[in-house]
């Protein structure tokens, strides 16, 4: 399935063919603000499960490993992005909500505690090694009165969420303070990405007179 994203002039292009392994519509957004030309195509992948004692940073690399590789298969000549976001309190793995009430309880442990959002990030080149990283932010949350927690699952909003929230939807009241990258917390880690991609020349500045 390739959705062609509309284009607008922005400071990068595309020097070779690149696919975003992804359904999530904050990654396409993420690409779209570089100006890039793009394919969409969902992995076939699944989301692993985390192995016995693996780091949330080795987890988030390796689901997004296994996103990105998926789609390489069906498309080495091209380079492919995937990407995987978790949300890690007290060792825990967050991903999005079984259900309604799993959000819940997910929720009332994040909120009056500050958790690492953890996104993963694969790069793969027909003629290079993939690339695979890591990047974390720390979020912090104050308290908040479970009526409030009941309010803000039941719009839904949680649902495609690791962790249940959304910081840059109507969960950003949720949070008081973040550390790190913002565009991290939504789901890709993109400052890191367009230094990959400029590396391997997969993008470049856009020319003055295009
Ligand atoms: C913490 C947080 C997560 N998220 C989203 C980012 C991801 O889309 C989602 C985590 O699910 P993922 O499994 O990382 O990705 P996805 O299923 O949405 O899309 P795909 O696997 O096709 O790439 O949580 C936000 O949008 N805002 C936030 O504040």
């Amino acid at each position: 399935m390739n959705i062609e994203p509309i284009i607008e002039p922005g400071p990068f292009e595309a020097v070779q063919r690149i696919i975003l392994a992804s359904g999530s519509p904050r990654r396409r957004e993420m690409l779209e603000s570089l100006g890039l030309e793009f394919d969409i195509i969902p992995s076939p992948a699944g989301e692993p499960s985390p192995e016995p004692g693996e780091s949330p940073d080795d987890y988030a690399q390796r689901a997004a490993v296994a996103k990105a590789e998926a789609v390489f298969e069906l498309h080495p000549d091209a380079v492919v992005i995937g990407s995987d976001t978790v949300v890690t309190l007290d060792g825990d793995i967050m991903g999005k909500p079984e259900g309604p009430n799993d959000a819940l309880l997910m929720l009332s442990r994040l909120v009056g505690n500050t958790h690492r959002v953890v996104s993963g990030c694969a790069i793969f080149h027909p003629h290079a090694a993939p690339v695979a990283f890591s990047v974390s932010t720390d979020v912090s949350m104050g308290p908040q009165p479970l009526e409030v927690l009941f309010a803000y699952v039941a719009t839904g909003e949680p649902m495609d969420k690791a962790g249940s929230y959304a910081i840059q939807g109507r969960g950003g009241f949720l949070v008081q303070s973040i550390s790190g990258s913002y565009n991290n917390v939504v789901g890709m880690p993109l400052a890191r990405l367009v230094d990959v991609l400029q590396d391997i020349r997969a993008i470049r500045p856009r020319p003055m007179d295009r």
